[in-house]
């Protein structure tokens, strides 16, 4: 089976989630003629990093969100990775994930695990502690979010437990761009996995983004990737693929969990 990938690669408005709502709506209908089996979206993609106002901007239980995506997916036919949102929960305001399939239902949400205190989000947000795990088409894929990605332990999880799609979704700076290629690239060799990433493209007052959103092979090779400007990046994935990587050099059934131990 083959899907055809799209990532929206935005210059997120910051702390403005009706503007960047309207790009939103504008890049899924620049891609109606392309007919795209997953659309992905960036991390934070409606508020961007205004931590200091979450708690007036943030959606309430991804409520506006959920309906949002879910009419975009129904319309457009689409899969949707939704990047992620600010979450405002009884218990704070998480960092997390959307999945609807083209039916438009929610299949599954994901909280980032491990928050990045490079920029503040310690300070403002709590962690998630639940796998990225999901299922679209019959096909067994993974979402996580930016700072994620420096845990090979935790892509691990997920992949030993079947994933053969890793979804990024991301806010990654162009001060470490080398480190945005490098790891995941390396994701996708070690797990023998696709690995569609969404990066966002312009600034905000804290950083300059990288872009540089790619779609990698499970060989490693590089498939799709922009430039640091806004954009879509689009790609045709072959799921077979993945199977065939795993039979050549079969590191599933090679490794030794038992001595793994830190
Ligand atoms: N938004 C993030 O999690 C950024 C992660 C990052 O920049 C890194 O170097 O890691």
């Amino acid at each position: 089976m083959e899907w055809k990938i799209a990532c929206l690669q935005l210059d997120i408005a910051f702390g403005n989630p009706t503007e960047n709502k309207q790009q939103v709506h504008k890049q899924f209908e620049q891609l109606r003629d392309e007919h795209p089996d997953v659309v992905i979206l960036p991390e934070l993609w409606s508020t961007g990093y205004d931590l200091t106002r979450l708690e007036e901007i943030a959606d309430e239980n991804g409520e506006k969100t959920k309906t949002l995506i879910s009419q975009l997916a129904r319309t457009y036919h689409t899969h949707i990775v939704a990047g992620s949102i600010a979450k405002k929960t009884n218990n704070g305001i998480t960092n997390t994930m959307y999945i609807v399939n083209r039916h438009g239902e929610v299949v599954s949400e994901y909280s980032k695990v491990h928050l990045f205190q490079l920029m503040d989000e310690h300070l403002y947000l709590q962690a998630g502690d639940q796998l990225g795990l999901f299922t679209l088409d019959e096909t067994s894929c993974a979402g996580v979010i930016c700072y994620d990605i420096r845990f090979p332990e935790w892509i691990r999880v997920h992949t030993a437990k079947g994933a053969e799609i890793l979804f990024v979704v991301a806010e990654w700076p162009l001060a470490r761009l080398s480190h945005w290629r490098t790891l995941l690239q390396a994701r996708a060799i070690e797990n023998q996995c696709y690995v569609i990433a969404c990066n966002r493209a312009g600034s905000d007052p804290n950083n300059v983004f990288a872009g540089h959103s790619l779609v990698i092979d499970p060989w490693g090779g590089i498939i799709a990737e922009a430039d640091e400007h806004p954009g879509i990046v689009t790609a045709t994935i072959d799921l077979k693929k993945v199977k065939e990587v795993r039979k050549k050099i079969p590191i599933f059934a090679d490794r030794r969990p038992d001595l793994y131990h830190t």
